[in-house]
């Protein structure tokens, strides 16, 4: 078996053949002593805008560059969506070994995660209540793998084992727990690695006076993108960006590097816990992003303790699409309530709390609450929410903040100790963005309204996308 070092040379040596064009001034490294498997580093300075490396788009490791792809029938990726389609042609990949385009980037390619879907229920608890352990979605994957990708692999099993007598059995094999770990692990290298890969021809429409429509709710095709995905990533110390050109894709120094430093690519704004359950670790630079969720649950069960009759003014917001299974309430340092509170639970918080009549009056218009004021009720009733959220974590921040003294942070994300540490860290971080808002609030519950300027255009309910707009 090839070692660490050789798999990233054939796979380099195997780019460049596929005819990606690699700055020499950069280098594949060894990053396992600072547990962060492999990275590109820079071995010379680099300058702004320089070329790190351009890859042809027939390198990219996706559904259309598959051979499976005019193997089996259009209709069937489409119904597949194109997560399937992407977990299909990976498997097709994968066990066609040396046989496959794409072997050598497979051999660079972690087996082994330590995203949530791979952590034990001891490490998942110590989460204790943040809302990411409800978004893990194990089971739903594995229940579309058997209800749906697996019935494809069995119809095609000629194809999908080309040249194997055993094909039919080896499609039913496909059914073992192996397997279907096989399946989760693909899904994950797609949550962890791939790109949304911009299409060589833009499909943006131009209008009559030649402005691009930007519909931000089309959704690209994933594709896992050799070398790009070897950059590790930094919100703070992002310094490199993937450009999507006609016949290639290049990745370009955004800053200048100096050699020695680290190219980073950005993942997005992402709280640690979504940063865990999809990347499996984290870093403080990331903490700037953390969320607490609020739960519809805790919403209604505190409406109804309160003898609010929610059940007409809940329709009302379900038309109006106010609903849904949680509130964001966000981080600021140093912390005040505007622009920290999704819209949308200020609106229905508002709305629960209207007298009847002026509810009517409001429902005649057909009009919702104003978002960004919170009114000394709905104060109340947030303080009471946010009061209520923490008690469902078994520990307070401040016994968490004591145990990090007694057991500072472990930086080897794979051990049960560096989970633990990273869990700990995740809920502390809600922790403090709900006594943040409690202290806030403490005052304006007496005392009248607070304001809740958050943006229209990113999470109001007159605004378009509900919630602050998060990379995946
Ligand atoms: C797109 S890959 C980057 C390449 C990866 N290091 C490798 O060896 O294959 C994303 C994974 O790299 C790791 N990673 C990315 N950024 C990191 C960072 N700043 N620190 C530690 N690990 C990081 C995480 O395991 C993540 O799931």
């Amino acid at each position: 078996m090839a070692t660490f070092d050789e798999a990233s040379q054939s796979f380099l040596v195997w780019l460049t053949r596929s005819g990606a064009d690699i700055n020499p001034k950069i280098e594949l490294k060894d990053l396992r002593s600072a547990h962060a498997g492999r990275g590109v580093v820079a071995a010379n300075d680099v300058e702004v805008e320089e070329l790190l490396f351009r890859l042809p788009r027939s390198a990219i490791l996706s559904v259309e560059n598959s051979i499976l792809y005019n193997e089996i029938p259009k209709v069937t990726f489409e119904e597949l969506g194109p997560w399937l389609s992407l977990i299909l042609v990976m498997l097709y990949e994968y066990q066609n070994q040396d046989a496959s385009n794409w072997a050598s980037y497979f051999r660079v390619l972690p087996s082994e995660f330590n995203t949530l879907m791979f952590w034990e229920d001891d490490e998942l608890a110590e989460l204790q209540a943040s809302a990411v352990r409800g978004k893990i979605g194990t089971e739903g994957a594995d229940r579309l793998f058997v209800e749906q990708l697996i019935p494809v692999i069995r119809e095609f099993a000629e194809v999908f084992f080309a040249g194997d007598p055993r094909a039919k059995e080896r499609a039913e094999e496909m059914l073992q727990p192996q397997n279907i770990l096989l399946m989760r692990k693909m899904g994950s290298l797609i949550m962890a690695y791939a790109f949304d890969v911009e299409p060589a021809v833009s499909h943006k429409e131009v209008d009559e006076e030649g402005y691009v429509s930007e519909d931000e709710d089309e959704a690209l095709p994933k594709g896992m993108v050799p070398l790009a995905d070897m950059l590790n990533a930094d919100a703070e110390r992002n310094n490199a960006r993937l450009f999507y050109e006609e016949d290639c894709l290049s990745m370009k120094a955004i800053k200048p590097i100096q050699a020695g430093e680290e190219i980073f690519n950005d993942y997005g704004p992402l709280p640690r816990s979504d940063l865990l359950r999809r990347y499996g670790y984290i870093t403080d630079n990331y903490a700037e992003y953390d969320v607490v969720e609020i739960p519809m649950d805790l919403v209604t069960q505190t409406a109804s303790a309160a003898g609010i009759n929610s059940k007409e003014r809940l329709d009302y917001l379900e038309e109006h699409d106010i609903l849904d299974t949680g509130y964001d309430i966000y981080a600021k340092t140093p912390f005040d309530l505007d622009g920290t509170i999704t819209p949308y639970l200020v609106v229905l918080i508002e709305a629960l709390l209207l007298p009847a009549d002026e509810f009517e009056r409001l429902k005649q218009k057909n009009k919702l609450p104003k978002e960004d004021k919170i009114s000394a009720a709905g104060a109340a009733m947030l303080l009471q929410l946010v009061r209520a959220r923490a008690q469902q974590y078994p520990t307070s921040l401040e016994e968490d903040i004591q145990q990090l003294t007694a057991v500072p942070f472990i930086a080897d994300f794979t051990t049960k100790e560096g989970r633990y540490a990273m869990a700990r860290a995740v809920r502390i971080g809600e922790k403090k963005i709900l006594r943040d808002v409690e202290q806030a609030l403490s005052g304006f519950a007496t005392s009248g309204t607070a304001s809740n300027n958050m943006k229209r255009s990113a999470g109001s309910p007159g605004g378009g996308a509900k919630k602050k707009q998060r990379a995946g």
